[in-house]
């Protein structure tokens, strides 16, 4: 039977919960064949409190994978962490090249635990080239404050005001991730077309093990519109998808604890 194709343009994170580990894992839980184009490698340091470092793999690299893959007409595609200003002028003109329609930008900037942007550079790169081609974009709320370049925030109206301003930047939708940063009782994810704003409310689970649930969202939501979902209807499962795999989020080492990617089809959805 034929599937339908999804590219992951993203890092590998070598502990399995995030990137590619956890873009392919999702892909083959919502039904599709997942195809990946690696852009860099995150190794952590078990010596020195699971610090990471990333490596940029070689832009002629990317680009001969991305061949490889757009060779056969691809359905959607997501872009997760990109190593450098280079792999995401690739990205950018790649995008154009083979006409992709379904785009899905995570601006992935940190790794959770870590507070620093991991490759500054990147975010005017992004700004510039893939908010412009994006289907939809899902930055968490620092990333959020980075894009729109509003600073810290803190409420609803300060995740409205950046999602206008990261929607007059060119996505054609965007999905601002309150989850687990914004002070509030509910996980709250606040949506914006260019013409209104939907608040999306899940219930917060109490857990620090939620690492890889940011690429698992965008994950679902590009598996989801490659299987002929609208953007609003991708939205809505992957919220789903993504809270059963928090739930059900469990603890690797002393360090990080991975969501359970294929929770939801498994146990279902949460309350
Ligand atoms: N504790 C939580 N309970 C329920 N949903 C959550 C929780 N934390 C995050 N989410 C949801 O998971 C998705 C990913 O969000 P988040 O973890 O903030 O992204 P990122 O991993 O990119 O920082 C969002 O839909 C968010 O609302
Ligand atoms: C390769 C890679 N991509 C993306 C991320 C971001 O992960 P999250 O889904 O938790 O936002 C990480 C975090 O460790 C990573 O290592
Ligand atoms: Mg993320």
């Amino acid at each position: 039977m034929a599937m339908k194709k999804t590219l992951t343009l993203a890092g590998s994170d070598s502990s399995g919960g995030a990137g590619i580990q956890a873009d392919l894992k999702t892909f083959q839980e919502l039904g599709v064949y997942g195809m990946n184009a690696l852009t860099s490698i995150v190794t952590m340091d078990p010596d020195n409190g699971w610090s990471h470092d990333v490596y940029p793999i070689d832009v002629d690299v990317v680009e001969k994978q991305l061949n490889t893959i757009l060779s056969v007409k691809i359905d959607a595609m997501k872009t997760g962490m990109l190593g450098s200003v280079e792999i995401i002028e690739l990205g950018a003109r790649k995008i154009d090249e083979f006409n992709l329609d379904k785009v899905v930008i995570d601006p992935v900037m940190v790794c959770k635990g870590e507070d620093e942007v991991l490759q500054p550079e990147n975010t005017d790169a992004m700004r510039e080239l893939l908010l412009p081609r994006a289907t939809i974009t899902t930055p968490n709320l620092f990333e959020a404050g980075q894009l729109a370049q509003t600073g810290p925030i803190k409420t609803i109206d300060g995740m409205k005001d950046a999602a206008v301003k990261i929607h007059e930047l060119g996505a054609k939708t965007v999905v601002i991730k309150g989850g687990k940063a914004l002070d509030h009782e509910k996980a709250i994810d606040l949506f914006y077309d260019g013409k209104e704003f939907t608040l999306l409310e899940e219930k917060k689970i109490s857990t620090t093990y939620n690492h890889g649930a940011g690429c698992s969202f965008a994950a679902a939501i590009t598996a989801n519109l490659a299987n002929g979902k609208s953007v609003e209807e991708s939205v809505a499962a992957a919220k789903d998808f993504v809270a059963a795999a928090i739930a059900h989020g469990w603890k690797l080492n002393e360090y990080v604890g991975p969501v359970m990617h294929g929770a939801f089809n498994k146990f279902g959805g949460i309350e």
